[in-house]
């Protein structure tokens, strides 16, 4: 049986763009377009013409290469023609190939916001939609409000398809605006609107509002429309719009859709796809949702030890698709959850080779687990695991060892008699026979210290000039006999590799001391460095 082709329309850019916190550039915009023609979607809404001086610089030229390049707008506004309305204007004369209308379907949002009676504006849609057709750009019309409009006026909002449809409209997009409707109320909907088009000419615009936006869209998709549209990681206004990260891989993976519908991206594209929504959050300045379905750092992770024994035995045992199809990762992690299986992986993910049966690996194990009643925390510092299981089993080389540091602050005026804050960092380290003092400032007591420690390292200084710390973070724990600092530091080198150390003390100096020292261990053990006595 052949499949039906499903389109795929990113909003990521416009809708995208209302979300809270979050403002592109023009540079920005480009970067992301080419993240969107990577995964492989059919259009790229790339914002609103007319509507902002970045979008006016973004749509002064054709930004896709294979994507249809799609301008956003609303209709004409009421007492003017489509001619002479300068926002529909400005949406239609731009180097998009295609436009993205939007029209309010809900009869009580016509009267109460545009104050216009529900007939001019059928007149203003059809007008704006036949307008943009006659220009000849591929036009679309986004339906405002459209579920909540039908519960309201449903003979209403099957005319507004209709005349949309009539107008020359390619797509007509029925949109969840307010995000408030039910998967199962969403294919009623969608059923009842094929009597007036067909499905091929209809499209799915969700917001998550109730979480469901990726459910709607879903299960608008069984009940009939074939335009989807959604955001890269989910953003958009408000609670967001169905995230395609996570419509995509369940369209392309899951039979019930897979066996009917084909999408436009290939395989190879599929997998690359954890790489685009990292890249996309990287772009956007903020972290990755570990938990984020199909890509995110814990959709193939398990820390529970009966977990990681039937994964030893079979890698699909929790899994319910392989994590290379999108290009994640299997992570058996280790914690207070580990059993010695997990302890097994990690060890040989880091060619650390042992039998389950050496009492070393119970060791390690009861030392994991009491160093994570005290705050520890090894799922998400693996080079601190892999510091530790070198140590308990004897094979951690003595690299150099920290005599003594101390770190101040001083805050003071100077001699023009300006408040100033000075901090300063003395470490005293021990290469074989070689004592070594450095003393460095930094902008704070941690940068201060972590600058010193990597100021002379001897024999090892060569190791470990292309380190940097790229990342720091602090977390207070409420310990049973009082607050304890957990630090996390993630380190990089010249490889691109990134890992990270972390330390716990009630001291939060102590505590990053410590995750600086075994980030600097680690990257002695990665190179290979031959330490003076093994
Ligand atoms: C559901 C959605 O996400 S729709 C997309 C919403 N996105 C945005 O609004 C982001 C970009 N918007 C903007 O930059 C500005 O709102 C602009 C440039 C479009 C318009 O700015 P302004 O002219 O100052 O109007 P303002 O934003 O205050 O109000 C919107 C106007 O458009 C009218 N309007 C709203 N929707 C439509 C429509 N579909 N068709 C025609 N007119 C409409 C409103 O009635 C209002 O007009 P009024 O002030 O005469 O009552
Ligand atoms: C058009 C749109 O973004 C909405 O109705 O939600």
């Amino acid at each position: 049986m052949d499949r039906e082709r499903l389109y795929i329309f990113d909003t990521t850019l416009r809708d995208g763009a209302q979300t809270a916190g979050i403002e592109f550039s023009v540079e920005d915009k480009i970067s992301i377009v080419r993240l969107l023609e990577d995964l492989g979607v059919d259009y790229i809404e790339g914002g609103y013409p007319g509507a902002n001086v970045v979008d006016d610089a973004f749509f002064s030229q054709k930004r896709t290469r294979r994507a249809t390049f799609t301008a956003f707008g609303m209709t004409k506004r009421a007492g003017r023609s489509a001619a002479n309305d300068p926002g529909l204007q400005a949406v239609i004369g731009s180097a998009a190939s295609a436009t993205c209308l939007v029209a309010k379907a809900w009869d009580h949002q016509i009267t109460t916001a545009l104050g216009i009676g529900i007939d001019e504006n059928l007149r203003n849609m059809a007008d704006s939609v036949a307008a943009s057709v006659a220009s000849g750009k591929e036009t679309m019309i986004d339906c405002e409000h459209f579920f909540d409009g039908w519960k309201s006026n449903r003979d209403y909002a099957l005319r507004f398809v209709k005349t949309a449809i009539d107008a020359g409209a390619r797509w007509v997009v029925l949109c969840d605006t307010n995000g408030g409707t039910m998967p199962s109320e969403i294919a009623d909907i969608v059923r009842d609107v094929q009597t007036v088009a067909p499905g091929d000419r209809l499209g799915i615009h969700a917001h998550d509002d109730t979480g469901q936006a990726v459910a709607n869209t879903l299960s608008a998709v069984l009940a009939g429309v074939r335009q989807i549209q959604g955001t890269l990681n989910g953003i958009g206004e408000r609670c967001g719009n169905a995230n395609l990260v996570t419509l995509i891989p369940t369209l392309m993976l899951k039979p019930v859709f897979a066996e009917r519908f084909a999408l436009g991206l290939s395989e190879a594209q599929l997998a690359d796809i954890t790489r685009i929504s990292r890249a996309f959050d990287d772009r956007i300045n903020r972290g990755s949702a570990r938990q984020a379905p199909y890509v995110g750092a814990s959709a193939f992770a398990t820390k529970a030890g009966i977990h990681a024994s039937a994964i030893a035995k079979d890698v699909s045992s929790y899994e319910h698709v392989p994590p290379e199809t999108v290009g994640n990762e299997r992570n058996i992690m280790v914690s207070q959850q580990a059993g010695k299986s997990n302890l097994l992986t990690a060890l040989s993910r880091h060619g650390i080779a042992i039998e389950k049966d050496d009492s070393r690996l119970d060791k390690l194990l009861r030392t994991v687990k009491e160093r994570e009643s005290r705050g520890y925390s090894y799922d998400g510092a693996d080079a601190s695991f892999v510091v530790l299981a070198r140590k308990v089993l004897g094979t951690l080389p003595d690299f150099f060892t920290v005599e003594s540091y101390r770190a101040s602050v001083e805050r003071r005026h100077n001699a023009r008699g300006e408040l100033i804050t000075m901090t300063e960092a003395v470490v005293k380290i021990r290469v074989g026979d070689d004592l070594l003092m450095s003393v460095a400032e930094g902008n704070g007591p941690v940068n201060a210290l972590d600058l010193a420690m990597r100021k002379d390292l001897g024999r090892y200084s060569e190791h470990i000039e292309d380190l940097e710390l790229v990342d720091f973070k602090v977390r207070i724990l409420n310990g049973g006999t009082g607050a304890v600092t957990r630090v996390l530091v993630e380190s990089r080198d010249g490889t691109g590799e990134s890992w990270y150390t972390m330390g716990v003390s009630p001291n939060l100096i102590d505590a990053s001391f410590e995750a600086l020292y075994e980030s600097l261990t680690y990257k002695l053990l990665k190179v290979g460095a031959q330490p003076l006595r093994p």
